[in-house]
């Protein structure tokens, strides 16, 4: 998959910027606060309906306009040309149209066009505390499997719904009982299915890290990582549907008790390891980063394995932390990946020791004051 054309409109400092990309490498470069992940975020948008970089779509309208838009068209294998544009303004909110019709549900975007995304922040990953796992294996999956990204938004809606009951309701505990047993039901079935789902992918990936953390590393340290839940974790959704059942029915009487729903893969984490050292008690700030940026490309490696369609992958400033044999890797590893790709870098890396800008595959732009040109040799 390849987004051909970009158009941004009040987009932070690209008050109107239209570009034409390569189908392999595009290289950004340009001062600090020029605008550079701007770009690749507005395409990061068409892809995921959400910025990777900030939290709220209204800190990213133009401090003086009352909106922003993005459009962009996209060519691939499984649907040869489409367009995405996406707009938001904090009256409307944010819309997303596929070929001009209006999507239902944002979410119906996801998977359309898979997406990378390497940032200095994927440290984060492995330093921080589960919810930064539990998203990133949420949006791993839900890339690859509509069903997944299903199970995702009823078993939220369920947990919601439960805990309003559990906090709300003040009469007798039976009659409590009795109404949460419909919500227990709905809860277990997907809760069930999203555990058996993390299961399948994260067995599968141990082999996609193992790979790639030897060979940006180009150390012989073995990685792996250990999913830990309320059940033991396999991929029979029956005997973890089973196992749920019965851990919540026990810990129903303390869940009334806190008002809270306490058991289901809400709570999961993913324990990452170093040979056979917890990454995240004992690892050193430069494991951290090469084993998030290893996680990063295991995701790219496994979905290019198991999609028709290969992901856009995109490098936001990850070389400015990166030492030059790393870099040269890296770089390396680049080239063999078919798919598009995009990166921004403010600092000067030795880009064209690599690639060859020839207008046409690969292309190296540069970007001032929200302005951006390519730089033709
Ligand atoms: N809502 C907004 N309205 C106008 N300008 C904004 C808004 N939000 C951010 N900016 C500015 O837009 C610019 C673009 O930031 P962006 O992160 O895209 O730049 P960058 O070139 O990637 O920077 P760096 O190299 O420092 O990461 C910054 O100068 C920032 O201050």
């Amino acid at each position: 998959m390849r987004n051909t054309h970009t158009e941004l409109l009040n987009f932070r400092n690209h008050l109107e910027t239209k570009v034409d990309w390569a189908p392999h490498l595009n290289v950004i470069t340009g001062p600090n606060g020029s605008g550079k992940t701007s770009l690749i975020d507005a395409i990061h948008y068409l892809c995921m309906s959400r910025s990777f970089v900030s939290n709220t779509d209204m800190y990213v309208v133009n401090q003086d306009e009352s909106y922003f838009m993005i459009k962009g068209h996209f060519e691939g294998q499984i649907r040869s040309e489409f367009d995405v544009s996406c707009s938001y303004s904090r009256g409307d909110g944010k819309k997303i149209f596929v070929n001009d019709s209006p999507l239902e549900r944002l979410s119906d975007l996801i998977g359309m066009v898979p997406v990378v995304t390497l940032t200095p922040d994927d440290k984060k990953l492995t330093l921080e505390g589960p919810t930064e796992r539990r998203s990133f294996i949420d949006a791993f999956i839900s890339q690859i499997s509509p069903a997944y990204l299903r199970d995702l938004i009823e078993y939220r809606r369920v947990r919601k719904q439960r805990n309003s009951l559990l906090q709300e309701y003040r009469g007798p505990v039976s009659v409590l009982e009795a109404y949460l047993e419909p919500w227990n039901v709905q809860l277990v079935e997907a809760g069930a299915r999203i555990v058996a789902k993390r299961y399948e992918v994260l067995e599968n990936l141990k082999a996609y890290l193992e790979k790639d953390y030897a060979m940006i590393s180009g150390m012989d340290l073995t990685t792996n990582l250990e999913y830990q839940t309320f059940c033991s974790p396999s991929g029979d959704v029956e005997a973890i549907e089973k196992e749920y059942y019965e851990q919540l029915e026990s810990a129903q009487p303390k869940e009334i008790e806190r008002e809270i729903t306490t058991i289901g893969p809400h709570r999961d984490e993913i324990v990452f390891y170093l040979d056979d050292f917890e990454l995240r008690r004992y690892g050193s700030q430069g494991q951290h980063r090469l084993f998030a940026l290893s996680l990063k490309l295991a995701q790219l490696h496994y979905y290019s394995d198991e999609l028709d369609d290969l992901p856009i992958l995109m490098l936001d400033d990850v070389f400015g932390d990166l030492d030059p044999r790393k870099t040269e890797i890296l770089l390396d590893a680049l080239q063999q990946h078919k798919g598009q790709i995009f990166i921004t870098s403010a600092n000067p890396v030795p880009f064209e020791d690599y690639v060859t800008f020839d207008g046409t595959n690969n292309r190296l732009y540069k970007v001032e004051a929200g302005e951006i040109n390519e730089v033709i040799r």
